[in-house]
């Protein structure tokens, strides 16, 4: 396996608390990242995910651990790293083309006006929005907004894409073709991503990696589950395959039960924090592997 793109190192991040001392938030989270890889994070609300995510984009500063890019500690923002949010957060008075023209020229200022125009074409086509270049935010649908937003954050190439609950505002049936969407450009794309989640299906469909968060405070990884639906998986078809119900039950089973006696569950087991049990739910045989130095696999038992 080779080295990853992205390592998250012993990371931990603590608030002052009400009354004195602090309060830890997360502690002691390693995660390593591999180019091309798309990585889910799961955990209840408060476990520290939008916090881990802006640590990851360079808005946040860790309490303590590091997250190392390409072999550096990273130390702020950078366009290596684009972020979608929630919300569209588009330039309301530029068009669809200016407001990811904006961003493009912002990565490569020396590009002319038409490699500039040309190369926001291609990713507005990616996305679907050929025709609405020079319509206005205010013109389009929350979807189209959306796609502006992910259309943005592609043209820059970024080596990391990093989503908080992207998909979170949309009606069902514009979530489902986003998602559908977004899957196909990351995989042709070959786009490492990381994305925060709720959504249980989302996370199945997108992810190679579901990273599980214990509750907080004091929130670790319990564990990280790898996809083992296929690789073509579509939403509309993934529920019949034969792996879906033990992948879909083992997830929802840690959110409901796990997430929160995690501690108990390991007491007196050999958990290391820096290599986290990795399962394939529905895999057979069925793995209990933990993680070698490098983010690969690696057998042994923990039960
Ligand atoms: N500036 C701050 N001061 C004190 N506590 C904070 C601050 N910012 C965040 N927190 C706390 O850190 C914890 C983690 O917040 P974070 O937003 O990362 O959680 P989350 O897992 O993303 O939650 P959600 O799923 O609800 O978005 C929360 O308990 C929150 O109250």
């Amino acid at each position: 396996m080779t080295k990853p793109l992205i390592s998250i190192e012993a990371l931990a991040r603590r608030y002052p608390a009400r009354g004195g001392g602090e309060t830890t938030i997360f502690e002691n989270v390693w995660l390593p990242i591999q180019k091309g890889e798309f990585v889910c994070l799961i955990g209840h609300s408060g476990c520290g995910k939008t916090t881990i995510l802006n640590v990851l984009a360079g808005l946040d500063q860790p309490s303590g651990g590091a997250v190392i890019v390409d072999g550096r500690e990273i130390s702020g923002p950078s366009l290596d790293r684009a972020v979608i949010f929630q919300g569209h957060s588009l330039l309301p008075w530029m068009t669809v083309i200016g407001n990811i023209a904006f961003a493009v020229t912002s990565r490569h200022p020396e590009w002319g006006r038409e490699k500039v125009r040309a190369h926001c074409q291609k990713y507005i086509d990616v996305v679907h929005l050929t025709g609405s270049e020079h319509k206005k935010p205010a013109e389009l649908s929350g979807g189209m907004k959306q796609r502006v937003g992910i259309a943005r954050a592609l043209a820059i190439e970024p080596k990391m894409l990093l989503m908080d609950e992207p998909f979170s505002a949309l009606d069902a049936l514009t979530r489902g073709s986003l998602q559908d969407e977004v899957r196909r450009i990351c995989t042709e794309t070959e786009q490492t991503v990381f994305m925060i989640t709720h959504d249980i299906d989302e996370a199945m469909l997108l992810a190679d990696k579901i990273v599980l968060m214990t509750n907080g405070p004091g929130a670790k990884i319990a564990e990280i589950v790898e996809n083992t639906l296929p690789k073509d998986r579509r939403p509309a078809t993934m529920h019949k395959h034969a792996n879906y119900y033990a992948l879909r039950n083992h997830l929802l089973d840690f959110l409901v039960t796990r997430s929160k006696n995690f501690a108990a569950e390991i007491e007196g087991k050999p958990y290391d924090p820096r290599k986290p049990p990795v399962v394939r739910p529905g895999a057979k045989p069925v793995g209990v592997e933990t993680l070698a130095d490098d983010g690969s696999p690696r057998s042994a038992a923990i039960a």
